[in-house]
């Protein structure tokens, strides 16, 4: 009745496909190491293009913590635009579309035509982009990138396996790209790509695209694309819109604005995403946060096709805007989502209690749901989750302790440390669901339940709840 886990398990690591195997292994260089002259190439090829004011421009590209970085070359007061790149420098679909393979790409998604325009763009050497895929780092610590036994440190969490789905899913859209995109147009393709080019491709557009856009479905902003993320800035809202210039305001620009007060020399930052966890900022950029709320955890329900009521269930759930497998994220230090107990209480409904899924309560049922229906019902349900949490805090290689004091130890790689942060949140998250339902389980006797409820309601049970029977005169 309930999986933990959004993925199916797979072997640590898929099979490397034909094209893996031949790719020969390559140095990574991170961004830490970049050579200055690209940057100030990078910085040319924008004033070239008219994308930077030619004078006191309010930020500049420059290494800092984070890689590259946005840096005040003056004081900068909250809101104000620091960048503003014209639409012609993005690279969205419209981008691909125009270019030599559009016609080709016409069929695929968003994101796999402007990964896969970039890593074709990478390959040659006359690209018009160069200066930008110059500055682009070859890796980041997005658990995509990470080998084998890097990926041993998230063992049994939900991490690990919406890692291996991705790269399962990129893996299999590169394969469907190189066999009908790639192989019959060799002409329009410079040098070879391999699957792990291509993952470096989807791993920019995915760290770095904007997406959400009004009219646009997504797009790689060179210079905006530099901005790093911090969690002390927690401001609701983008920092960021697409404004139009010139003449009849025709000509669009991306725009992005300090969401705070910046002094010069500081590095001006945006907030990602107040609404991801650590496994997603881990997988999409490499990085975690602190704060509690970002633990979370995911636990699936599903009514089964087995369920002998599956029917009336599936017509319940769906009258009530709900599906039959439904994904609820669990948040360290928050309650439980308001739909997760009306749900698990209509996946373990049956026996005494089946009359309730009858047509005639067709309208009120959710609203019996939200309450105990009966104390083999409640009982049904808090084992059912005691014992989920328990098989899946028993698949990760260390306790919480343990991560604590690995923490406490000392110094640890970027990678470790996200490792520990999203395997501990996903365990204190596991701990907090199992305490409920443990909870809960010494409430049962305790508990109102349908029948109780309804008896009360038509007046039929005193305070003490006893039951009121008319005696015969
Ligand atoms: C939009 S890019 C920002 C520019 C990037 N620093 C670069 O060198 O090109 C997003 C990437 O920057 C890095 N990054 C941004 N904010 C970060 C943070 N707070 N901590 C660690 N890395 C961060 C991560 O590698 C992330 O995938």
């Amino acid at each position: 009745m309930a999986s933990l886990h959004r993925f199916a398990r797979t072997p640590l690591l898929p099979k490397p496909s034909k094209t893996q195997r031949k790719a020969k292994p390559k140095t990574l260089r991170p961004t830490s190491s970049l050579p200055s002259a690209s940057i100030d190439n990078f910085w040319h090829w924008l004033s070239d293009k008219k994308a930077v004011p030619a004078s006191s421009p309010p930020v500049k590209p420059a290494m800092v913590r984070e890689g590259l970085g946005l840096v005040a070359q003056r004081d900068i007061s909250r809101g104000e635009s620091v960048v503003e790149v014209p639409k012609k420098l993005w690279i969205n679909p419209d981008t691909v579309a125009a270019s030599d393979i559009g016609g080709l790409c016409r069929g695929l998604k968003p994101w796999m035509a402007v990964a896969l325009f970039l890593v074709r763009e990478k390959g040659r050497p006359d690209s018009a982009w160069r200066p930008y895929i110059n500055i682009l780092p070859e890796v980041t610590d997005s658990t995509i990138f990470w080998p084998e036994e890097e990926l041993l440190e998230l063992q049994g969490t939900q991490l690990l396996n919406t890692t291996l789905g991705v790269k399962e899913y990129v893996q299999g859209e590169f394969l469907r790209i190189e066999e009908e995109i790639i192989v019959p147009n060799r002409g329009l393709f410079s040098s070879p790509i391999t699957v792990d080019d291509f993952l470096w491709a989807f791993g920019m557009v995915r760290s770095r695209g904007f997406s959400r856009m009004p009219g646009e479905s997504l797009a790689l902003v060179p210079l905006a694309d530099l901005v790093n993320h911090s969690p002390s800035i927690t401001a609701e809202g983008t920092s960021w819109e697409i404004r139009g210039t010139g003449f009849f305001s025709r000509e669009l620009v991306f725009s992005l604005q300090t969401p705070i007060y910046v002094k010069a020399g500081e590095q001006v930052y945006i907030q990602y995403d107040l609404g991801k966890s650590n496994a997603e900022l881990a997988l999409d950029y490499g990085f975690i946060e602190s704060r509690s709320d970002r633990g979370v955890y995911t636990l699936t329900l599903e009514i089964p096709e087995s369920d002998p009521f599956y029917g009336d269930k599936l017509d319940i759930l769906e009258s009530n805007g709900l599906k039959e497998t439904e994904y609820f994220d669990i948040v360290l230090g928050q309650a439980l989502p308001p739909d997760m107990l009306p749900y698990l209480r209509l996946v373990a409904l049956g026996g005494t209690d089946a009359f309730l899924l009858e047509s005639i309560f067709r309208n009120s049922i959710w609203g019996h749901l939200e309450l105990p229906i009966s104390r083999a019902n409640e009982e049904l349900i808090c084992r059912v989750i005691r014992d989920a949490c328990k098989s899946a805090l028993s698949a990760y290689h260390t306790t919480i302790e343990e991560d604590q004091n690995l923490r406490e130890s000392g110094k640890l790689s970027p990678r470790l440390e996200i490792a520990i942060g999203v395997r501990e949140g996903e365990k204190k998250v596991l701990q907090q669901i199992d305490g409920i339902f443990k909870d809960r389980e010494t409430e049962l006797d305790g508990l109102e339940y349908y029948q109780e409820r309804r008896l009360r309601d038509l007046g039929l049970a005193c305070d003490q709840d006893e039951i009121i029977f008319w005696e015969s005169k």
